[in-house]
């Protein structure tokens, strides 16, 4: 079961849901939604979406993940079940906002946490080495070190993250993983300002890292709205000529196949279901309202660079607190197209989860 760069590491599976999220979606939801919204939120709650490892306490919960899957395996599951996860936890993480600060900072041992956090993963992995492993890697941290080098909390952790992520794509580069490296988006790095130097960057980190074959290529839109396509380009993306995602992998891939790496993608259409976004800038990143569950998790992509459309960031966990007095308060979630209140970044956000419900496209 390689999940190499080889082929699709999503052809010939089907995707194991992400127990966690279901659990907060009958816990919390299901108790007090009636009609249609019940019925929606008891299909919303089957669609798998990936576990966020966002601290070291979550990544036991990634070896429960991956024995139940190897029992369902075993038990003669056809196609087998594959695993998803994200790997989120670097020191100083999210260094140009302050919604999603993690567990670990760069000055208190955080690049040595960090390794353990990684090897804790590692170890699960050839425990499981039999469970097909998707792995996105470090959401937001290169696109980071694109456009933020400006910040110091950015420019302060720029090694740190690349001694973090080379750690994670060599250590994690095993037979039964396919990992994709986070690539922002196209409203973060599609301005052609920034394409390059990404480009540039996500192909250094693939050769620093002894060219994976696990390395299988980038991940886009992570936590984020954009369409897949979407014609005529809204207003709020004008000046950037990679307006939604299909134009950003398109522009990117050829800079990236030049300097080496014939890479491919997935694209989160977890809350990308209403287009065009309610933005007041194409900027605007945290709860963003008016959103709707996009496009279901399929390989059936129409783009061949595209390996599928999965739901990363799962719907209805906040993106940060919009209490201006609470820890890690990011100006972005008390925006007036950030919906209020909210609860801090990765706790369950009901009435964001019912707003992604009512505006689903495709309809539950
Ligand atoms: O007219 N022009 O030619 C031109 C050229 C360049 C321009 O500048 C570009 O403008 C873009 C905005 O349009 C900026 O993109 C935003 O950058 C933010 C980080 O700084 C991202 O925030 C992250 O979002 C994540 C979820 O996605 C969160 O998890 C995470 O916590 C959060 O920090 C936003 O998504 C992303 O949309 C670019 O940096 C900036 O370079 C502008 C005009
Ligand atoms: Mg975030």
């Amino acid at each position: 079961t390689t999940a190499s760069a080889a082929g699709n590491p999503y052809a010939g599976y089907q995707l194991y849901k992400n127990a966690e999220y279901s659990s907060e979606v009958y816990a919390s939801a299901i108790p007090s939604l009636t009609g249609t919204l019940l019925a929606a939120a008891s299909a919303a709650a089957e669609v798998p979406s990936f576990l966020w490892l966002d601290t070291t306490a979550k990544v036991p919960l990634m070896g429960t993940y991956l024995q139940s899957i190897k029992a369902l395996n075993a038990a003669g599951a056809n196609p087998p079940y594959a695993g998803q996860f994200v790997v989120y936890d670097l020191p100083d993480r999210d260094c140009s906002a302050a919604a999603s600060n993690g567990e670990f900072t760069i000055a208190d041992n955080g690049v040595a946490n960090y390794f353990a956090y990684i090897d804790s993963i590692r170890a699960l992995l050839v425990t499981y080495s039999d469970v097909h492993t998707i792995l996105v890697i470090e959401p937001d941290s290169l696109a980071n070190l694109i456009t933020n080098l400006n910040v110091a909390k950015c420019a302060g952790a720029q090694s740190a993250y690349m001694q973090c992520v080379n750690y994670a794509l060599t250590q994690l580069n095993l037979p039964n993983v396919a990992m994709y490296i986070d690539a922002g988006h196209a409203g973060w790095l599609g301005w052609s300002a920034n394409i390059g130097p990404a480009a540039t960057l996500f192909a250094t980190v693939y050769k620093n890292a002894g060219a994976p074959a696990s390395l299988r290529g980038l991940a886009t839109n992570v936590a984020n709205y954009n369409a897949w396509t979407i014609s005529p380009c809204p207003s709020y993306t004008s000046g950037d000529a990679s307006c939604d995602e299909q134009l950003y992998i398109n522009a990117l891939a050829p800079l990236l196949a030049s300097q080496g790496w014939s890479a491919h993608f997935i694209t989160d259409t977890g809350r990308n279901g209403v287009q065009p976004t309610a933005q007041n800038a194409w900027g605007d990143w945290c709860n963003l309202i008016g959103t709707g569950f996009g496009v279901r998790p399929t390989t059936n992509t129409g783009d061949a660079l595209e390996d599928a459309f999965v739901w990363v960031k799962p719907g209805g966990e906040a993106d940060g607190s919009s209490n201006s007095t609470a820890p890690r308060y990011d100006f972005h979630c008390g925006s007036s197209d950030a919906l209020q209140p909210a609860p801090q970044a990765g706790t369950w956000f009901e009435a964001y989860f019912v707003q992604l419900l009512t505006n689903a496209n495709p309809k539950f």
